[in-house]
């Protein structure tokens, strides 16, 4: 189980979580939603370790940020990948999962294949699509094989198939293991609604309702909702 409590973090000012407590649990999805700038990246780097919070704390598993053994218990996929050109995917799945002791090398050929990344595995990174550099880090984070997954907009600028793919492998190892995905889109809500989360004003609270429910909430937030007032009046009747 991922615990967080009390957790607070500012830049320099600017508050962007304040005295958050929240838990994730060992296995299933759960998407984090929120504006842009409403402080989800920065949710995953503190509990990823990237960042250091303010104060309050973080346990994975009863463990403290930092310990090798924390390290091992995750896979992020940051929204924002270095990826080394110079090397092959195959180099590079390699060389990741060689980091991590529960890889599943078996595993994979076989995502390779399902995400249509058999052929180019041996290509350079450099010549790969936006979409292919998605889909090689997707099936490493997959066999790296820790028991949390941790993704940052992972699904956006795939082609509906592969998101489809993604999705299903997703839906089907989160039975044993912990995913957790910030995410923009529509259709990701939808595949995984059971545990939504709402990012704003610091704090991460569920949201019960359907998706439309969510959808429907966050228009009628009151700078959404003035904002599409201004639209019906600016370009309806000019
Ligand atoms: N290194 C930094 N220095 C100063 N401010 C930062 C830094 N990183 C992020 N911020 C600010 O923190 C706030 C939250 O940023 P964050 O990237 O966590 O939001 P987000 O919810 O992930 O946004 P998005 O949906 O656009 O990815 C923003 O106002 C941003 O400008």
């Amino acid at each position: 189980m991922l615990e967080i409590k009390n957790l607070s973090k500012k830049y320099g000012k600017q508050v962007i979580i304040e005295h958050l407590s929240t838990n994730f649990s060992q296995t299933g999805v759960t998407v984090i939603v929120g504006i842009n700038g409403s402080g989800k990246t920065t949710l995953l780097n503190l509990v990823t370790n990237l960042l250091q919070p303010d104060s309050g704390q973080i346990l994975l598993d009863g463990l403290k940020p930092g310990s090798r053994e924390y390290k091992s218990k995750f896979f992020y996929l940051p929204s924002d990948f270095y990826l080394p050109s110079f090397m092959t995917g195959k180099e590079y799945a390699d060389f990741v999962l060689s980091r991590y002791d529960t890889s599943n090398y078996n595993q994979l050929p076989n995502l390779l294949n399902i995400l249509d990344m058999t052929p180019s595995q041996s290509k350079t990174i450099e010549s790969y699509s936006f979409g292919m550099k998605k889909k090689i880090q997707i099936a490493v984070a997959i066999a790296a094989n820790t028991d949390y997954i941790i993704a940052d907009e992972i699904l956006g600028g795939l082609d509906f198939d592969t998101v489809i793919l993604v999705q299903e492998i997703f839906a089907t190892i989160s039975n044993k293991k912990k995913i957790i995905i910030v995410s923009h889109e529509r259709n990701t809500i939808d595949r995984f609604p059971d545990d939504v989360r709402l990012m704003r004003k610091g704090t991460v609270d569920s949201f019960t309702g359907s998706p439309d429910e969510l959808t429907k909430f966050i228009k009628q937030e009151s700078v959404l909702h003035d904002k599409l007032i201004e639209i019906q009046k600016h370009f309806m009747h000019p």
